[in-house]
């Protein structure tokens, strides 16, 4: 079995799936048990990192909130900054904004407009694509303030949503699809 293989057997076998969290129909995944072992964190957090090692990244978007978790060691490890992506009304400097739809409601985001410097390498980090409303959304941020957008590593992937699809795959890296 490869590193990957057993990372990804590892993670699913960790993580908990709760049903009708946070309404009926939904299943939601819920990643607690896996931060909260420190071994395994790190091994994720430089999974997560790899595929953008040398791509030059030079800001990392997480997205409130469980992308802050992820998405601040992510930025470490690549010796790249952080920019938390944050739900309205949160951020205290001027904002570019975005609306998106996700599988349980609606939401926005909102980043401070100067956070990423036209032309600099990003990339946008999360715990769950879904739908990719939220993903969608991060990107649309990035390129209200003109960065470059270079792909988006997530945890997880839900593939029966399509999210995938709707962020371009070649972009795309996950540790798990489910
Ligand atoms: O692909 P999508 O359908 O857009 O869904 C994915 C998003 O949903 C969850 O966030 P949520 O808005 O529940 O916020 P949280 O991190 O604060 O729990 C998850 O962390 C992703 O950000
Ligand atoms: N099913 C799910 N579990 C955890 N986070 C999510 N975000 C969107 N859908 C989700």
């Amino acid at each position: 079995m490869s590193p990957e293989t057993s990372l990804a057997t590892e993670l699913q076998s960790r993580m908990r799936d709760v049903p009708d969290f946070p309404r009926p129909g939904i299943v939601f995944k819920d990643i607690t048990p896996v931060l909260a072992d420190p071994v395994l964190f790190q091994r994720l957090i430089h999974a997560m990192a790899e595929p953008f090692r040398e791509q030059r990244i030079t800001k990392v978007i997480g997205v409130e909130a469980r992308g802050f978790i992820l998405g601040a060691p992510v930025a470490l490890a690549l010796n790249a900054g952080f920019v938390p992506a944050r739900k309205p009304g949160k951020l205290p400097h001027r904002t570019v904004a975005e609306r998106y739809s996700l599988e349980y409601g609606s939401d926005g985001l909102e980043m401070h407009h100067d956070a990423v410097l036209s032309g600099e390498r990003a990339i946008i980090v999360d715990d769950v694509l879904a739908t990719g409303g939220t993903a969608e959304a991060t990107a649309k941020l990035l390129a209200q303030v003109g960065g470059e957008l270079v792909g988006f590593s997530f945890l997880i992937a839900l593939g029966f949503l399509d999210g995938v699809k709707r962020l371009g795959a070649q972009r795309v890296h996950s540790l798990i699809t489910l």
